[in-house]
């Protein structure tokens, strides 16, 4: 359907967007359980403690260049600066060198600065011999040399529980001297289809069957090193089948994500069998296009949302809602979703009442330098083709019914 639908007269019964983040939010715990790994292997996980710096960063007066330490005193008047070289310090070295009055010492980038020396020359502003060097730019006391401490001192804190051990944390964690964290156990997550419709891309495709998108949507989503994922492929809307693996899956994981059957046709089993197990469910219509009907559920610990079935409306839903519930029961702190704002090139009219995520491509840009967005079809939650040719997404608030050509929008930039 175009511009929204009939489907939208109960929106203002909905919860918006951030009342059903807030509310999946305030389900999610962070797992308790922590391990201490090694740090090569903590690589990729969710910090569990507040780290500070072992040492000073760096820890000793060192060289920034090649080239030789001098003592600035030890210099006449110039033009001309003309002196012996006095001895040797490379990096590794301890630094304890000395050097005659008047000389200087040959230093490599990194070596430790000796006692008295102040500056060093670089290699490149200095003529001279194997045992003799001139140049003609007086030194400043201080020239190339990097100081104790100057990127941070010890004690000083380096990073806050909650981050993802990428490559900027593992450098400063391994530079302030943490050879092992302390990080959050993974979170052992299972998905699973429903959805009797459903074949696998490698099938034959019978009558009235399609091809499950969405298990290797999630697949891709989830491929995270804190996460021990568990894949149970599609299940057939079967009841019975449909309730053991639930109950199954939350016996034994700390979080479900299931597509399909969430919504209120007969097939929508979701929300009576996780009632029926045992759980305590939350059916929610959100103002939100695509991805209105959600569900989330609890059972013990474990942690369920039930995303909607069409494709576009399951990224978006798990995009916008199920990938910071997730985050939290992992321990990671709120990842606030990265918006930019961008123009649209041609104008928007749809119906008021849901705050859609619209796909959207990049035409080019503006003069001022922000992206020009063009719509993608206004009806699009089952078209995954479309998904992957999009850009984006456009953020259209709720109550929007019409945009010209040319208005700046929040845009989610793949
Ligand atoms: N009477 C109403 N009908 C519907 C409503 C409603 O409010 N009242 N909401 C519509 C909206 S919006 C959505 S979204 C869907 C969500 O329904 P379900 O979550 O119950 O999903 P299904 O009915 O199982 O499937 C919907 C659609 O998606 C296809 N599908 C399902 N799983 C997969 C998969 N793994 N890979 C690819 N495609 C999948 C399925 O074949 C259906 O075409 O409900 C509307 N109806
Ligand atoms: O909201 Mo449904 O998710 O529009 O297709």
């Amino acid at each position: 359907m175009a511009d929204g639908c009939a489907c939208d007269r109960h929106v203002n019964m909905y919860l918006t967007v951030s009342e059903a983040v807030q509310r999946g939010l305030s389900v999610a715990h962070p797992v308790a359980e922590t391990e201490t790994l090694p740090l090569q292997q903590a690589i990729g996980r969710v910090l569990a403690e507040d780290c500070s710096s072992r040492v000073d960063m760096p820890a000793f007066d060192n060289s920034a260049m090649d080239g030789y330490a001098i003592r600035t005193r030890d210099l006449g008047d110039g033009p001309v600066f003309d002196l012996p070289i006095g001895g040797r310090v490379a990096a590794g070295d301890s630094g304890a060198h000395t050097a005659p009055v008047g000389s200087v010492l040959r230093i490599f980038t990194g070596a430790p600065i000796p006692p008295e020396f102040d500056a060093v020359v670089m290699q490149e502003d200095c003529e001279g011999s194997a045992d003799h060097i001139r140049f003609t730019r007086r030194p400043e006391p201080g020239q190339h040399i990097r100081r104790a401490g100057e990127d941070l001192k010890a004690g000083a804190p380096i990073l806050r529980r909650g981050c993802e051990i990428g490559a900027r944390e593992a450098a400063v964690l391994a530079s302030s001297g943490h050879g092992h964290v302390s990080v959050y156990r993974k979170l052992k997550v299972t998905i699973f289809s429903t959805g009797s419709e459903l074949r696998q891309p490698d099938e034959a495709l019978g009558p009235g069957q399609i091809y499950n998108s969405n298990r290797y949507m999630l697949l891709a989503l989830l491929d995270r090193p804190w996460i021990k994922l568990t894949d149970r492929g599609p299940i057939a809307d079967d009841p019975a089948l449909l309730k053991n693996v639930l109950r199954e899956a939350c016996e034994t994981s700390d979080m479900i994500i299931t597509t399909g059957g969430v919504s209120v046709g007969d097939e929508d089993h979701m929300p009576r069998l996780f009632s029926e197990i045992g759980g305590e469910t939350d059916v929610m219509k959100v103002a939100m296009k695509p991805g209105k009907p959600v569900m989330f559920g609890r059972y013990g610990d474990a942690l369920y949302i039930g995303l909607p079935g069409n494709p576009v409306s399951a990224f978006v839903t798990w995009r916008v809602i199920g990938s910071k519930m997730m985050n939290r029961r992992a321990g990671l702190r709120d990842t606030p979703l990265v918006s930019e704002q961008a123009v649209l090139a041609e104008p928007l009219h749809r119906r008021a009442g849901r705050q859609e995520f619209r796909p959207v491509r990049i035409e080019g840009s503006t003069s001022g330098g922000f992206p020009l967005l063009r719509l993608l079809a206004a009806s699009y939650s089952g078209r995954v083709a479309l998904l992957a040719q999009a850009d984006g997404l456009a953020i259209i608030p709720a109550e929007t019914e019409y945009l010209p050509e040319g208005h700046v929008l929040e845009f989610h930039r793949f």
